[in-house]
Parts: C-alpha cells; sequence; structure tokens
C-alpha cells in the first residue's frame, strides 16, 4: 500500500502539513486533520494546506481564475477561508514542484484569488484584498477585558492594541470573546505600537490557540492600528513570536511579505491514515 506523499514547512514558525492532492482523491475529515496536526500522535502543525486543482473541488468563489487552490485546515479539523502564512509557503511549493511558471500568480482559497509573486529570495509577496474595518468588540484575557478593533481580512480578526507589554500577557487558557459578535469565532490578536511603522502583537487563532504568526493576523494588525490613528492606508513591519512580516493597508487592498520555508518531505503511513476514519 502506497504512502501518502507529505511535505512540511512554515511562514514565520506558523507551520504547515502540505498534502499535495491534485485530483481531491483524498478524504480529508476532521479527525484526519487534528491527528496529522497533533504533535504527539501526528507530524504536529497549526494547520493542514491540501494543494488541489481548483477544477476537481468545488469549494471556492466561482469566478475563481486560479488553477490551483489552498484548501486549508486549522489544527482541530475545522475549514478557515484564507490562511497568510500558509498562502506563501503554497505559493513556493507551486514553483518548485513545477506546477506554476511563476512568479506571479493567483491562488484559489475560500476568500477568493490571491494573487502571489514569490521572489528570488523565495520571500513571497500576497496580495490580501481589503482588510475591513467591521465594528469594536471585547476581548476577556485571564479576567482582563480588552476592548478591540474587528477587521476582515476574508476571516474574522479582533485585534486589541495595548499599552502594557503583549508579551506580559498569559494566553495559555483560550480568551474570550463575544459570540453574538463572532458566531463562526474569531482570532484574536494583540498588538504593541512600537513606532509610527512598526508593530509587535501576539494572535490567539480560532481553532488552533496560541501559534507563532498569523498573516491575515498581521494585516488586520496593521489595518487596526491605523484606524485607531486615523488613517485607512500605510505601512508597517509586524514583529511576531516567529519572525518578521511587512505589511501595506491601502484602499480596497493590501500585502503581505514574509519567508516560506521548507523542512521535510516524506510519506504518511496509509494504514495509520485509514484507520483514523
Ligand atoms: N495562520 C493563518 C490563519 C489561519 C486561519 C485562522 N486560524 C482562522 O480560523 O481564521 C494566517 O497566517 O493567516
Amino acid at each position: 500500500m502506497a504512502g501518502i506523499e507529505f511535505l512540511k514547512g512554515h511562514g514565520t514558525q506558523n507551520d504547515f502539513v502540505l498534502l499535495p492532492d491534485p485530483d481531491a482523491s483524498l478524504e480529508l475529515t476532521p479527525q484526519r486533520v487534528a491527528a496529522l496536526c497533533d504533535r504527539r500522535r501526528g507530524l504536529g502543525a497549526d494547520g493542514v494546506l491540501r494543494v488541489v486543482r481548483s477544477a476537481a473541488l468545488d469549494a471556492g468563489p466561482s469566478d475563481s481564475e486560479a488553477e490551483w487552490f489552498m484548501d486549508y485546515r486549522n489544527a482541530d479539523g475545522s475549514i478557515a477561508e484564507m490562511c497568510g502564512n500558509g498562502v506563501r509557503v503554497f505559493a513556493r511549493y507551486l514553483v518548485e514542484a513545477g506546477l506554476e511558471a511563476g512568479p506571479e500568480f493567483p491562488v484559489g482559497t475560500r476568500a477568493g484569488d490571491r494573487h502571489v509573486r514569490v521572489h528570488d529570495d523565495l520571500s513571497v509577496t500576497v496580495h490580501m484584498g481589503a482588510a475591513t474595518i467591521t465594528g469594536t468588540s471585547v476581548a476577556v484575557v485571564g479576567g482582563r477585558e480588552l476592548s478591540g478593533v474587528a477587521v476582515d481580512v476574508g476571516n474574522p480578526h479582533l485585534v486589541s492594541v495595548l499599552d502594557d507589554d503583549v508579551d506580559e500577557l498569559d494566553l495559555r487558557d483560550a480568551p474570550r470573546y463575544d459570540t453574538e459578535v463572532f458566531p463562526e469565532g474569531v482570532n484574536l490578536e494583540f498588538v504593541n505600537v512600537l513606532g509610527s511603522e512598526e508593530l509587535r502583537m501576539r494572535v490567539y487563532e480560532r481553532g488552533v490557540g496560541e501559534t507563532r504568526a498569523c498573516g491575515t493576523g498581521t494585516v488586520a494588525a496593521v489595518a487596526a492600528a491605523l484606524h485607531l490613528r486615523g488613517v485607512d492606508t500605510g505601512e508597517s513591519t509586524v514583529d511576531i513570536p516567529g519572525g518578521r512580516v511587512s505589511v501595506t493597508v491601502g484602499k480596497g487592498v493590501s500585502t503581505l511579505t514574509g519567508p516560506a520555508e521548507f523542512v521535510a518531505k516524506g510519506e504518511l503511513d496509509r494504514a495509520w491514515w485509514e484507520a483514523l476514519g
């Protein structure tokens, strides 16, 4: 019985298992995703990126021009619309596997096509679409209420800009949020403004927990910080525990630039996979 091909990669230490599956022949159940992402009983990752031909999976918006679709799953098995760090890793994979000629092409996602550019140094710029301010809400961390700006980057975010050091926050327990405002859950970002074009951020991701980076979260953080300054365009670096990315926010458009790394490739044991059901 042949194994199942996989690659392991990360973008600023937000780590993923890639599953090349052009014809969508794998049955990607929540149980299989959760086991694969488990750091003890599986390979360990924050999420799964299934590499599938758009024509083989009826999942994204129908106006997609992308040949390849990023079927993203969170570590708990749930489906999310977009992953900014994942799409960089996905784009680099497509070029290195000879599936896209590069350097620029669209990638299909549940949030719509994301145009990417793979640079000579193998960093990737992603056109992330609009970062839309949708209101305000509150996150509760350790009993403390932190007001935040809600931002839609294709997936939902609540960004709390804090005066005190985000490194001091205890994120071991899941922060709480208003489920009436975010019935589908939300990614929570905690941000310090270090300068007019420099932020520091920690993130507690929907469907995962605290991660060392979140690409859509960094775009949301820059959009929220600009909004709080009374402007809606600008650029900033964002330092996260896993490294640094660069973000630009314009009217109806935003970009994210950062690294994409591969660490391993191999085969999953098919009997293990089948037994997970
Ligand atoms: N890590 C990602 C975001 C992944 C999806 C998120 N957890 C959600 O449920 O919306 C990124 O880099 O953007």
